[in-house]
Formats: structure tokens, C-alpha cells, sequence
């Protein structure tokens, strides 16, 4: 399996494509050589090539993790009828895609749909709403994590088009608080802080039926698993999910900061983290481990 991680690494970290995000201008400031892979089993082993310890912004992966939380609350009907489950096909901060459903969201991985799954939940106040989701975080990842503040910062000063998104989920009644407060709680989510290993833990838990391999601790229950994995297999890397799915055969995240996430559900998770993005958002080496380990270690679901 090592090797296999190794041999990925070695092939891939010459790759050129892609480039950093820049509409958030701190994550334009990451190096972009930076190139980790992280594996995490459903018995709590994790293996780990090149930058693993590296903490880097967790992004819309984030939005996995929210919408466990949510879905423990609310139930996965309600969930699905006041959020939804299919894709768009626009980009994932797209205005047009709001438009064209009479300003409903339609996935929670979009952020009009995450902006409004953060706003669902039940709380008393920004902290009690930050709270319940950092507080997720740190079981899935075995861990207490933070915000990086530089990122936080950079975000914040840069988000009026998801403050936009925000007051036209509340035009049409499908934001549940008030909306400044619900994104700048998705802002603070997009700016944890996390390494491969985290992430990859963090995706082990799910692929251990909601129970964190490390910790042991059950993190989400059983029957919400099959919702996330819908949610992630149909709009996990946006438009280009559909090749990301014709070449691994798996569930997956990806975040604008440079990670990606695949599942392997009954096994293992995939952690990578290298920052030059496709045009969608998706990290480029990440996927390229993704299919390459996907196929070595036969772990696509459409073969059995
Ligand atoms: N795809 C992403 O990772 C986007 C997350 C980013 N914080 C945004 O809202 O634009």
C-alpha cells in the first residue's frame, strides 16, 4: 500500500497544471509544490507520504462534516426537502444556478446549499452555531482543531458574493437565521485549519459507518452515512464530478485550499493535499492519485 502511496507521489509531484486559488487572496499564497497523501483504515492505521503535517484551509470540504451535523438534527427527509440532493451543473458559488430554482438551494456542497445547511441549525447565537460545528470537527478528526485566522481574515474581507448568496436564500424563505450570521459562521468553517492526516481521518470516519477509527468514538449515526455519500458522489467536485467519478468510482470533497477527500466506504479514506486547482476548484494532483490509487487497489464501488 506504501508503495503504491509513494509510487503516486513520486509520479505526480512534477505536475504543472492547475494553479492556486486567488479570489481568496491568502490561499494564493501557499506554495504550490506542496504534495501530501494520507490513508486512513477502518482499524485506525493511517499511512502518510510527503506533506502530511502541513496545515492548509479545509474549504468546502468543510461542508461534508456541517452537513453530518445537520443531517444527526434534522433527519434525512427533512434535510433533503429543505436543502436537496442533486447537482446543479454550475459552478459552485454560482448566482444563476439560485436563479433558474426560484432561489431554493439544491445541494449542500454548492454555498448557497451550505450556507443554508449552517443556518439550520438550531442555536442561540454565532458562537453556540460556531460551536456546534468546530465541535464536530474535533470528533471527526480525533483532534481539537482551529481556525487559521490569516485565512479567516482574507475570507471575510473578500465574501460579499456569499453575503449576496446569503440575502437571496433569505428573499425566498430558505434561510433559517439571520444571513450575515450564518455566513460568516460558513466562512469561519471554510477556514479550519487541517493536515492530510486529519482529513484523512476525518473521511475514515465515514468510511467506518460514522465511528472514528482512531477514537472509536461514534461520530454521526449509520443511517446518515448513505445521504452523505449520495451527497458527495452527485456534487462532491462540482462540474467536473462526473470525471472524477468515471475514473476512481468513489465518493469524493474537494476544497478551494487544495485538499481532496475519497471514500472508500467498509475500508479506508484517501486524504491528498497539493493547491494548484482545475478550473472547478478541484485540486489537479488530487485527483490524479485519486484514479491512480482507486485503480491499483481495485477500491472503485462499480466493480464488484
Ligand atoms: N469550493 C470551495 O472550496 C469554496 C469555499 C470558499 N470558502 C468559498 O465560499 O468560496
Amino acid at each position: 500500500m506504501l508503495d503504491f502511496m509513494t509510487s503516486a507521489h513520486q509520479s505526480f509531484s512534477s505536475v504543472k497544471e492547475g494553479a492556486n486559488a486567488s479570489y481568496i487572496p491568502f490561499l494564493a499564497s501557499v506554495p504550490s509544490d506542496l504534495f501530501g497523501i494520507a490513508i486512513a483504515f477502518t482499524n485506525g492505521e493511517v499511512l502518510e507520504v510527503g506533506d502530511t503535517k502541513y496545515e492548509f484551509a479545509i474549504e468546502s470540504i468543510s461542508k461534508v462534516f456541517t452537513l453530518a451535523r445537520v443531517l444527526e438534527e434534522l433527519g434525512k427527509e427533512e434535510f433533503k426537502a429543505k436543502i436537496g440532493s442533486n447537482a446543479t451543473g454550475e459552478p459552485f458559488n454560482s448566482v444563476i444556478a439560485l436563479e433558474l430554482h426560484k432561489e431554493h438551494p439544491y445541494n449542500p456542497f454548492d454555498n448557497a446549499g451550505a450556507i443554508a445547511t449552517v443556518s439550520l441549525l438550531n442555536a442561540k447565537s454565532s458562537d453556540d452555531r460556531w460551536n456546534q460545528i468546530i465541535s464536530t470537527y474535533n470528533l471527526f478528526a480525533g483532534r481539537e482543531l482551529a481556525v487559521n485566522n490569516e485565512v479567516y481574515q482574507s475570507e471575510s474581507d473578500t465574501n460579499a458574493h456569499n453575503r449576496g448568496i446569503s440575502w437571496l436564500l433569505k428573499n425566498s424563505g430558505n434561510m433559517y437565521t439571520d444571513p450575515d450570521q450564518a455566513c460568516d459562521v460558513y466562512t469561519r468553517q471554510c477556514s479550519v485549519a487541517i493536515t492530510c492526516r486529519d482529513l484523512a481521518i476525518m473521511g475514515g470516519t465515514i468510511a467506518n459507518g460514522g465511528i472514528n477509527p482512531v477514537t472509536k468514538k461514534q461520530v454521526v449515526s449509520q443511517e446518515n452515512i448513505q445521504p452523505i455519500l449520495a451527497e458527495m458522489m452527485m456534487n462532491g467536485l462540482y462540474e467536473n464530478t462526473g470525471n472524477w467519478l468515471y475514473s476512481t468510482g468513489l465518493p469524493g470533497k474537494s476544497g478551494v485550499g487544495g485538499g481532496i477527500l475519497a471514500v472508500v466506504p467498509g475500508k479506508c479514506a484517501l486524504a491528498v493535499f497539493a493547491p494548484p486547482l482545475d478550473i472547478h476548484g478541484n485540486s489537479v494532483k488530487g485527483q490524479k492519485v485519486g484514479a491512480f490509487l482507486s485503480e491499483k487497489l481495485g477500491w472503485s464501488l462499480f466493480n464488484k
